[in-house]
């Protein structure tokens, strides 16, 4: 559904060059869902922007549903679905109205628009709504209306930026839940972008993670955690000299990657860890030397980025430059009513 090969954007701005992406390789096949991840300016949405055929990229290539994005985006765009970070409803305008008109600007005749607006609604838990206005709606609702707008064409392949961005937990376990849901019903490729960690590892089947402008890894959530970081056990002891008698228990354990004292604690880095914390009491038991108290944490994908770049993404700030809001509005304007054009 999506090769790229070398894919890059270089933007030249007051004679400041900006490296947003830089020779991307990247495969999704049919079906698959997606998600890039990557701090605020790495390069997400601009691969998004150039993959969705409204960027040009300034070298490398790329096919998208069978086009290519820098000769064909045009037919790219008729092709695929896209669901910007902006929201692409007018604001005093009615949720009927507003997937008409997307409908006619794809080209889908009346009777058979509104039967997939009806659908649609349903599917996204929004009938009902048709005769309010877009301003009265509930973010979560919002955003929902966005993914309808992005799915009257039915697209085989749906690109969502941050979908989820600024909607709370309850609302973004929602707004999954539909587009699992959409997913099922149509069976299209999803593609999306987002900051939430969590949602990544539970909802993609592949996680792409993009640091300034490269991709760093690309595998299953798993396979990232796997072999980029660690679970870790966490035993505590009252006293800190069984402590230290716990530590040099577990030395030479070749299952342990490390265990590292911390006072009373004993912080053991290991892979599977939950698998081996039975093995790992009942000897500590055996010996005499139980814990007081015991955490396991599963490694997760803030730790392999961690491990990957020495920064946290949970730390990066979610504010959005200057630049980036101005490309938005482009991206926009480019687009047409649902941030994206194109026939049915
Ligand atoms: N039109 C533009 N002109 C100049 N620089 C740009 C433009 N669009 C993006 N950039 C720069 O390119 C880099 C990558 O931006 P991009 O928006 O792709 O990042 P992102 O990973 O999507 O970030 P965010 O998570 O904040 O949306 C940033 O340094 C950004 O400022």
């Amino acid at each position: 559904m999506i090769t790229t090969s070398g894919l890059t954007k270089t933007f030249t701005r007051k004679k400041t060059r900006v490296e947003a992406v830089k020779g991307i390789d990247l495969s999704v096949t049919d079906g698959e869902l997606v998600a890039i991840l990557g701090p605020n300016g790495a390069g997400k949405s601009t691969t998004l922007r150039m993959l969705t055929g409204l960027l040009a990229p300034t070298a490398g290539s790329a096919t998208v549903a069978g086009y290519d994005v820098a000769t064909q985006p045009d037919k790219v765009r008729a092709t695929i679905g896209y669901v910007g970070q902006g929201n692409s409803a007018g604001h005093y305008f009615r949720v009927g109205d507003e997937l008409a008109s997307q409908a006619q600007f794809y080209g889908i005749p009346g009777a058979e628009g509104r039967r997939r607006a009806s659908d649609l609604l349903a599917a996204l838990d929004l009938t009902g709504l048709e005769k309010r206005t877009v301003n009265t709606l509930s973010g979560g609702q919002r955003r929902r209306l966005d993914v309808a707008m992005g799915l009257l064409n039915r697209p085989p392949l749906l690109f969502l930026d941050e979908p989820s961005t600024g909607m709370d937990p309850a609302s973004r376990a929602n707004l999954w839940e539909h587009v699992q849901r959409m997913r099922e019903q149509f069976g299209m490729t999803l593609v999306l972008t987002t900051h939430y960690l969590e949602e990544a590892d539970r909802m993609a089947e592949r996680v792409v993670i993009i640091d300034h402008g490269s991709i760093i890894a690309d595998d299953t959530p798993a396979a990232l955690r796997r072999h980029h970081a660690r679970d870790t056990i966490t035993l505590s002891y009252r006293e800190e000299s069984r402590a230290s008698s716990a530590v040099g228990h577990l030395a030479g354990d070749a299952r342990l990657h490390s265990v590292t004292p911390q006072g009373g604690r004993i912080r053991i880095e290991l892979d599977d860890g939950a698998a081996h914390v039975p093995a790992l009491l009942a000897g500590l038991e055996a010996a005499g030397l139980r814990p007081d108290a015991t955490s396991t944490a599963e490694a997760t994908l803030d730790d392999v980025f961690l491990n990957l770049t020495g920064r946290s993404l949970r730390e990066e700030s979610e504010s959005e430059s200057d630049d980036d809001a101005a490309a938005a509005a482009m991206a926009a304007a480019a687009a047409g009513p649902a941030g994206m054009g194109g026939g049915a």
